[in-house]
């Protein structure tokens, strides 16, 4: 049976400082905020021969360029049943519950999310590490993300 081995990779600079709003339902949302998420993971990879298992320089590397993608923006969830977003000139207009918000969208990221909550950014990271990860031996991938100490949401992915 092989012999596994879990990396766990949660340093300091592995945060992103975005706002957003959490939508409810088709009438509720939470008013626009911000939070300084912290992106973690834990990477299980088979033990070698030679008491290694994976260079884990390759994904502190991996998870900072992610947490950099999304970090000093506007995070709107493209996805979202409840609301609606238009492209406006420069700037992208939201219709939620018959109010409208106008965001810069040099200051705005559209993600391919339902809501903006932890746990989809979870499975929205979690995405983009395994594509950057392919091909490597790598039996699990679970990331983390908080919105503040003591609340996260992880994202799986297990190689087949
Ligand atoms: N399942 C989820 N539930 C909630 C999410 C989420 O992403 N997934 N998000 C929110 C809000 O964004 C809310 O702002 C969360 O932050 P909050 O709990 O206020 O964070 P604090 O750090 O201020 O927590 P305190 O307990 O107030 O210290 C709500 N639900």
């Amino acid at each position: 049976m092989k012999d596994y081995r879990s990396l766990y990779i949660g340093k300091e600079r592995h945060k992103f400082s975005a706002a957003h709003f959490t939508i409810f339902s088709a009438t509720e949302r939470e008013r626009l905020h911000g939070h300084n998420y912290t992106v973690s993971a834990r990477f299980l990879a088979p033990m070698g021969d030679n008491g290694f298992s994976a260079d884990y320089n390759v994904y502190k590397n991996r998870l900072s360029t992610l947490c950099d993608e999304l970090d000093e923006y506007m995070l709107l969830a493209a996805n979202s049943p409840h609301q609606q977003i238009r492209e406006d000139g420069d700037y992208y207009r939201v219709i939620f519950n018959g109010e409208e918000m106008l965001f810069l969208k040099s200051d705005t990221l559209l993600l391919p999310l339902r809501n903006a909550t932890v746990e989809e950014f979870a499975g929205y990271l979690l995405q983009k590490l395994v594509a950057l990860s392919t091909g490597e031996d790598l039996k699990e991938i679970e990331l983390f993300v908080a919105s503040g100490p003591g609340q996260r949401a992880g994202a799986l992915w297990r190689s087949n």
